[in-house]
């Protein structure tokens, strides 16, 4: 990694410009690759080695000052590191403005918007034009990365699948959805079609990529990362300032230019849009529910039931009516797997955490209040 420089890792002229009163801190510039929820993994600058990745702490201003969970530090922002400060110990003094920020407001009752990626410069969106295509999934992703300010980029993969015209069907309806974004007929597995992607992957672009499960998207990774790939097991070497991780980044920069951002909040967006564009879907059936006669109306066989009442009277589709019963079901299937990956992630964290508190004290202090001591 020595031959890498800030603006390898996405470094710019606004980021220097707020950076400015840092600097006569002392202070050093570092980019977040990891959220371990107590500590975060960053790039920065080692000296002789260019850059490398430390583990660093918030410090307790930052931790206050932030009104919303969305203003804590997130993978993807610039932050102003205060090296071997107390106790050794690296430690995040400031979080420099972002100018992106993808970005889901959390599920359930809660308007809280989670951050998943901060300073993302383009989203990729994979389909295919055969059983993932959704214009109402594409519709949610399209309002989440118009939301962020990163560019919205699609690729209708698997393109050698299906004939020319099924491919450019699906590509101009959902250019027909978002005038905005850059929509490509792509093969990952033919190697067709990629050669856009130079424009998205450029030196200090960061890019997200999304889409339901099985479009291609590792496929895509795996390509773009190469055969001689060799961040993800590097060993964990003890330096003055704090110990590297051994566990996948979740920020990657290319060999030949751009950074790929892959975390699991990444993956939770899929199985959120998910779950969003289905209830969606019924939106109207949800409406005539609430002119059932029961409020606990199973939509079955119950008295003054509105749904069959609609079914019956012909301006309710039979099929979707039963769609609509299923839906909770899919739902909960949803949730289950959701709740599967969150408990591998946490999992995950938590082996992360143990290898890396520095002894006892510090990791009870950390948990107790999840504030540093600095
Ligand atoms: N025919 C065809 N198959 C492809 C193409 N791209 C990927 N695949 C295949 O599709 C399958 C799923 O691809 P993955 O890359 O694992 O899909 P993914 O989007 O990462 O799926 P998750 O990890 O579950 O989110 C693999 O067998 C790939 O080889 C393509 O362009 N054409
Ligand atoms: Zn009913």
């Amino acid at each position: 990694m020595a031959s890498l420089s800030l603006i390898d890792l996405g470094w710019n002229d606004f980021f220097a410009k707020h950076f400015e009163p840092y600097h006569a801190q002392g202070w050093k510039p570092a980019r977040l690759i990891r959220d371990n929820k107590i500590s975060y993994g960053a790039l920065l600058e080692d000296g002789a080695k260019g850059f490398d990745e430390f583990e660093v702490i918030l410090s307790g201003k930052v931790y206050h000052d932030a009104e919303t969970d969305a203003d804590l530090p997130a993978v993807g922002d610039w932050v102003a590191l205060e090296v071997g400060g107390e106790d050794g110990d690296n430690i995040i003094r400031a979080r420099l403005p972002r100018q992106t920020c993808f970005s889901r407001k959390a599920s359930g009752f809660s308007a809280e918007e989670q951050v998943i990626a901060a300073n993302v410069n383009a989203v990729i969106v994979v389909t295919d034009a055969g059983p993932d295509f959704s214009l109402r999934r594409m519709e949610r992703y399209f309002t989440l990365i118009a939301r962020s300010g990163a560019k919205a980029v699609v690729l209708v993969n698997k393109a050698d699948l299906y004939p020319d015209s099924q491919n450019q069907e699906a590509a101009d309806s959902i250019r027909a959805l978002n005038a905005e974004a850059d929509v490509h007929v792509t093969s990952v597995k033919k190697r067709k079609g990629l050669k856009v992607l130079k424009d998205y992957f450029k030196r200090g672009q960061s890019v997200a990529i999304i889409g339901s499960s099985g479009v291609g998207k590792s496929a895509l990774v795996n390509l773009l990362l190469g055969e001689d790939w060799q961040w993800v097991d590097e060993v964990n070497e003890i330096t003055g300032k704090g110990r590297h991780t051994t566990t996948a980044r979740e920020l990657l920069v290319l060999d030949k230019g751009g950074i790929i951002i892959d975390n699991p909040g990444i993956k939770e967006v899929q199985m959120w849009t998910n779950e969003t564009t289905l209830r969606e879907r019924f939106a109207d059936i949800d409406e005539l529910a609430r002119q059932c006669k029961y409020g606990d109306c199973k939509h079955g066989s119950d008295a003054g039931c509105a749904i069959r009442g609609a079914v019956e009277a012909g301006t309710l589709d039979a099929e979707r009516y039963e769609g609509y019963l299923k839906l909770e079901e899919e739902i909960a299937k949803l949730r289950k797997q959701r709740k599967k990956r969150q408990m591998t992630v946490e999992r995950r964290n938590k082996r992360d955490h143990k290898i890396k508190a520095r002894n006892r004290v510090d990791r009870e202090d950390i948990e107790r209040d999840l504030k540093p001591r600095a």
